[in-house]
């Protein structure tokens, strides 16, 4: 998967595909809400497994019945690269599943 930095285009153009996603400074950010602790403590386990699984990992934040995540790409100096676009659109698809919105 490549590491090159996207552009600041690139970057607003694939921010469209994902609504609930934005940009913070150099990283994507994105807070789902769910029913209940218990909920959003299962979707953080299920985050790790696909962030093992793509090898890219975000910060994740725990709240009561959210869960925030900030994620860049480390290897290519904490630019924001295709695979923090792949990890969110993985999150994206798994999120109806756990009932987060
Ligand atoms: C050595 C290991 O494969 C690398 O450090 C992986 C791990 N997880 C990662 N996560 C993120 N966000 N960026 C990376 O560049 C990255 N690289």
């Amino acid at each position: 998967m490549p590491t090159e930095p996207l552009s600041q285009k690139e970057i607003e153009d694939r921010l469209r595909e994902l609504p609930g996603w934005s940009q913070e400074g150099d990283r994507i950010a994105r807070t789902y809400r769910l029913g209940t602790h218990f909920a959003a403590t299962a979707m953080v386990v299920h985050i790790a497994q696909i962030q093992e699984e793509l090898n890219h990992h975000s910060d994740l934040t725990l709240g009561y019945n959210t869960v925030g995540l900030t994620v860049n790409t480390h290897d290519a100096g904490g630019a924001i690269t295709e695979r923090d676009f792949d990890l969110a659109a993985r999150v994206e698809k798994i999120a109806p599943s756990h009932g987060a919105n």
